[in-house]
C-alpha cells in the first residue's frame, strides 16, 4: 500500500554529530492511526521534525501523496499546510499574547479571509475545550491547558496528517480521554493521525499501526498485535508491554492454562481467563 506520507533510508545528525535517525524507511497510511514508540532518545522527536520539514535529512527521501519533499520555501509552506506538527513541549509552540489569537496565527498565515479565520478558530476552540480560556495570556496556563492550546492551534490549520509528539504527557487521565476523543473526532474526519506514545494500553486502544523506533532505527512497523503481545521483545528494547499482556504472563507462570496470543485488551484477557479457569 502506498502511504500518504512516505520515507526511504532517511538519515539525520545532528550538528554535534549525534545520528539520530540511521536509515529510517517507512509508510503513513492515509486515513490512518499510526503509534511511533521507542524509549528516549531513539529518534521519534527527530522523525517528526523531518516529516513536517523543519529539518533536513541528509541523506533519503521524504514524500507526501508521491510528492517529494524539495525544501524550497514554497514547497515548505504548501508542505506544513498539509503536515502539522503539535510539539513535545507547548512552550516551543506557543507564543501569542492571548489564546485566541495563538489559535489564528497559523490560519492568519495561510491567506485565508477573516470570516473564515474566526470560523475555524472558533470551531478549535470548541473542538479542544479550550473556549472557556480564549482571553487568557498563553504564559498563565497550566501545562494540560497549554497542551490543548497547542493541538488547537494545527486543528485551526486543518492539515490532511496531524503528527502529534507525546500529546497525553503530563495530562491528568480526564486530560488525556478528552485528547482522544478529539483525535477520534479528526479520525472521523478524515485526518491522517501520527502520534509518538509512551503507553502501550493507550497504543493498543487507539492505533492500526505501531512503528517501533529504537537507536535511530526502524525495528517494526505493522499492525498493533504483531508487536504488542510480544513482552520480551518490547523489554528489549525499553518499552512496557500493555498491562493485559503482562497479566496473560503472570497467569500463565502462576499455573492457568491460558491459550493462544496475549491479549491486548481486558476484554479478551477476561475470556481467555474465563476459558482456562478450571471447571468443576
Ligand atoms: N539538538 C540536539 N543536538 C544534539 N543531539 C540531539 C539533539 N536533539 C536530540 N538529540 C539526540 O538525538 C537522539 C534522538 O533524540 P530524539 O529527541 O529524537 O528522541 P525521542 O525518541 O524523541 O526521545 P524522548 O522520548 O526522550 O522525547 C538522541 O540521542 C538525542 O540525544
Amino acid at each position: 500500500m502506498n502511504g500518504m506520507l512516505t520515507l526511504r533510508d532517511v538519515h539525520f545528525a545532528y550538528a554535534d554529530g549525534t545520528p539520530a535517525l540511521q536509515g529510517v524507511s517507512l509508510d503513513i497510511p492515509r486515513g490512518g492511526k499510526t503509534a511511533i514508540v521507542g524509549a528516549n532518545g531513539a529518534g521519534k522527536s527527530t522523525l517528526f521534525l523531518t516529516l513536517n520539514g523543519t529539518l533536513r535529512p541528509s541523506q533519503g527521501e521524504i514524500k507526501l501523496d508521491g510528492r517529494l519533499m524539495t525544501y524550497g520555501r514554497r514547497d515548505l509552506e504548501q508542505w506544513r499546510r498539509q503536515v502539522g506538527l503539535v510539539f513535545q513541549d507547548p512552550d516551543v509552540q506557543l507564543f501569542s499574547a492571548s489564546v485566541e489569537q495563538d489559535i489564528s496565527f497559523g490560519p492568519l498565515n495561510m491567506g485565508l479571509t477573516e470570516d473564515e479565520v474566526r470560523r475555524r478558530v472558533e470551531e478549535a476552540l470548541i473542538a479542544t475545550g479550550t473556549e472557556p480560556l480564549r482571553n487568557r495570556p498563553v504564559h498563565a496556563l497550566s501545562y494540560g491547558q497549554k497542551k490543548r492550546v497547542s493541538i488547537a492551534g494545527v486543528y485551526a490549520m486543518q492539515p490532511d496528517v496531524m503528527v502529534l509528539d507525546e500529546p497525553l504527557a503530563w495530562l491528568d487521565p480526564a486530560g488525556q480521554q478528552e485528547i482522544l476523543a478529539l483525535l477520534a473526532q479528526l479520525h472521523r474526519a478524515g485526518t491522517t493521525l501520527v502520534m509518538a506514545v509512551h503507553q502501550m494500553d493507550v497504543v493498543a486502544d487507539w492505533a492500526d499501526m505501531v512503528i517501533v523506533l529504537q537507536a535511530g532505527q526502524v525495528i517494526y512497523q505493522g499492525a498493533p498485535q504483531g508487536v504488542l503481545a510480544q513482552q520480551e521483545r518490547l523489554l528489549s528494547v525499553g518499552l512496557t508491554p500493555p498491562w493485559p499482556v503482562q497479566v496473560f504472563h503472570d497467569l500463565r507462570l502462576a499455573g492457568l492454562p491460558l491459550e493462544g496470543e496475549p491479549p491486548l485488551t481486558r476484554a479478551a484477557l477476561t475470556e481467555q481467563i474465563v476459558r482456562a479457569w478450571p471447571k468443576k
